[in-house]
């Protein structure tokens, strides 16, 4: 396939420093135009990886290409890509149109053209109102809007966001997770986003990176990374799944894949421990043999037509395409 427009590369990209090694020879090609998250907890690599992208940390191996172009070593103005930080780093004496301006005036841009860029930004985002404003004059998520416009202005191919909505409260998050996604269809440009929340990737991403211990666990649509998981990690990660222990080996059933049915029609014989009502549904927590735990997620109709308490003798059972063995 002959690198697109946009087409962006991880080639055996490795971070260290000194003996840590933060990204460990990791390969990726993203989807051109597409939103990708990557996903991981706290440590696992996700950020060096995004810096090392921007051009705000070296890379110590490997290469990163940008349609076909390896920008490895390139300083970040000149690598086609922006980066939207966490705390949003705005000027707090500079106007919102002066915040979102700024990169250009670095360049030399005119007075005039740099206004008018600034202010074709501000419209995309929602903000020319509040154009001459100060950042303490802003909401949370205003602020997040200005520092969008700013990394916007540079036309940049890949726009890198590092946690972008943990600034946010709940609410907010929400919200702006919606416009993040509405902004990248509209651009057409790819976005790739730093978070350690999976309900965050799952909302936004067509595409989601999961990383553990500095290297990629697995990539893939994002439907495709939660219905079947490839490692326990993963399985774990992403949550809504049992692991189980099986004589043939590990496996992962989505926990509302998991049925409730008498002993003599069930797949495994469990005994109930617990149940949660959650409203929509009732989550049923059931021992099975080798002291395991499994979870079934139920509708609260299906629950309730047929309810069981702790203690009980029941079988489990699901679909055999719904249950995912495990390489590790
Ligand atoms: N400047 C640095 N010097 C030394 N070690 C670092 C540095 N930055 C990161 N590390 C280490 O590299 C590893 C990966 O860090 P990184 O920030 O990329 O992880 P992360 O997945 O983004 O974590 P978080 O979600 O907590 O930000 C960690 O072990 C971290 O301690």
């Amino acid at each position: 396939m002959n690198a697109s427009i946009q087409d962006l590369e991880l080639v055996s990209v490795t971070k260290r420093y000194g003996a840590t090694v933060a990204v460990d020879a990791i390969n990726h090609h993203f989807r051109p135009s597409s939103y990708t998250c990557l996903l991981g907890p706290s440590g696992c690599g996700k950020s060096s990886t995004l810096r090392m992208i921007a051009g705000h940390e070296s890379v110590s191996d490997g290469a990163i290409l940008l349609a076909g172009r390896d920008i490895s070593h390139l300083a970040p103005a000149k690598r086609g890509t922006a980066m939207m930080f966490q705390n949003y780093a705005l000027f707090p004496h500079l106007s919102v149109t002066d915040n979102v301006a700024f990169s250009l005036k670095m360049k030399g841009v005119d007075a005039a053209t740099r206004r008018a860029q600034a202010l074709e930004m501000l419209s995309l985002v929602d903000l020319t109102d509040l154009a001459d404003r100060l950042p303490d004059q802003l909401s949370g998520g205003q602020q997040q809007r200005v520092a969008l416009a700013r990394a916007l202005i540079t036309r940049p191919q890949v726009l890198l966001l590092d946690e972008p909505l943990s600034a946010l409260d709940p609410f907010l998050r929400i919200r702006m997770r919606g416009e993040l996604r509405k902004l990248q269809k509209e651009l057409g440009i790819s976005f790739v986003h730093v978070t350690h929340g999976q309900d965050e990737a799952l909302a936004l991403a067509d595409e989601i990176i999961v990383m553990n211990n500095a290297v990629i666990e697995q990539a893939g649509a994002a439907r495709d990374v939660f219905n079947a998981p490839k490692t326990r990690f993963v399985a774990q990660f992403m949550g809504g799944h049992n692991v189980i222990a099986l004589p043939e080996g590990q496996f992962a059933v989505r926990t509302d894949a998991v049925d409730i049915t008498s002993i003599e029609n069930g797949m495994l014989e469990a005994v109930v421990k617990a149940v949660e009502y959650q409203g929509t549904h009732v989550s049923l927590s059931a021992r099975i043999a080798g002291d395991q735990e499994v979870t079934a997620l139920l509708t609260d109709t299906a629950f309730f037509s047929n309810p069981h308490h702790p203690g009980d003798r029941i079988g489990l059972h699901w679909d055999a395409n719904n249950l995912h063995q495990l390489t590790a």
